[in-house]
């Protein structure tokens, strides 16, 4: 019997409102990234699941959301397991600088290869080919075993390691992973068949305002 993934962003962190480039720098959520987390959370407590076990990174805006979410479903002593295999993309020499000042300096549409693209890593950084080449090897062999065996397991992590295994849960080719943004605080519920692949996969929010 096949169980439950649960994958949610990381509800607006300091960084986010602040349009810096974040990756491996942690700065916290900010009041209304606790909000978002918060309504994930009850989005999920609503959908009725309740967790074996939860996953987040060495990140400390995606270890809150996954508390936060937690806490909203009951469940705020779950064991819950940390990684850095599921920290942000390193955003290298962009890390800490105002997303706008880099489309001036660098032009719209190369600041969008660098954000959104399969395998143009940004200088220094990792793009989402080598995010996945260290997301995807953990989820192989500690998150799918989980699922596989029927548990329910809870995923907190962020845009871009989430983007790497949406894209491998929904099939998606390099072209269509450049559209692909990933909403904050909005849990995405996949229930994955014996042979690792999606049965379903359902959004518990609203997704259209992602960018
Ligand atoms: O700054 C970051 O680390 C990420 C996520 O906020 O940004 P982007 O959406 O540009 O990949």
């Amino acid at each position: 019997m096949s169980g439950t993934l649960v994958l949610v962003r990381h509800g607006q962190s300091d960084w986010n409102l602040k349009n810096l480039f974040t990756g491996w720098r942690d700065p916290d959520l900010t009041e209304l990234g606790v909000e978002e987390a918060k309504a994930g959370g009850k989005a999920l407590a609503d959908y009725g699941i309740k967790f074996d076990i939860a996953f987040t990174s060495a990140l400390v805006r995606a270890q809150r959301t996954c508390e936060i979410v937690l806490d909203a479903v009951g469940q705020s002593s779950l064991k819950t397991i940390r990684d850095q295999a599921l920290n942000e993309r390193d955003y290298g020499e962009l890390s800490g600088l105002n997303k706008d000042d880099a489309r001036k300096k660098w032009g719209e549409e190369q600041v969008h290869i660098w954000r959104r693209s399969y395998d143009v890593p940004p200088p220094g950084g990792e793009s989402l080919r080598d995010t996945g080449a260290r997301v995807w090897p953990y989820y192989l062999t500690d998150i799918l075993p989980r699922v596989l065996s029927g548990e329910k397991v809870l995923v907190a992590a962020h845009g871009n390691s989430l983007r790497s295994l949406v894209m491998v849960l929904d099939r998606l080719t390099k072209e269509q992973v450049l559209n692909l943004n990933l909403a904050t605080g909005v849990p995405m519920v996949y229930k994955l068949k014996a042979d690792s692949t999606v049965a379903s996969k359902e959004v518990l929010g609203d997704m259209s305002g992602a960018h």
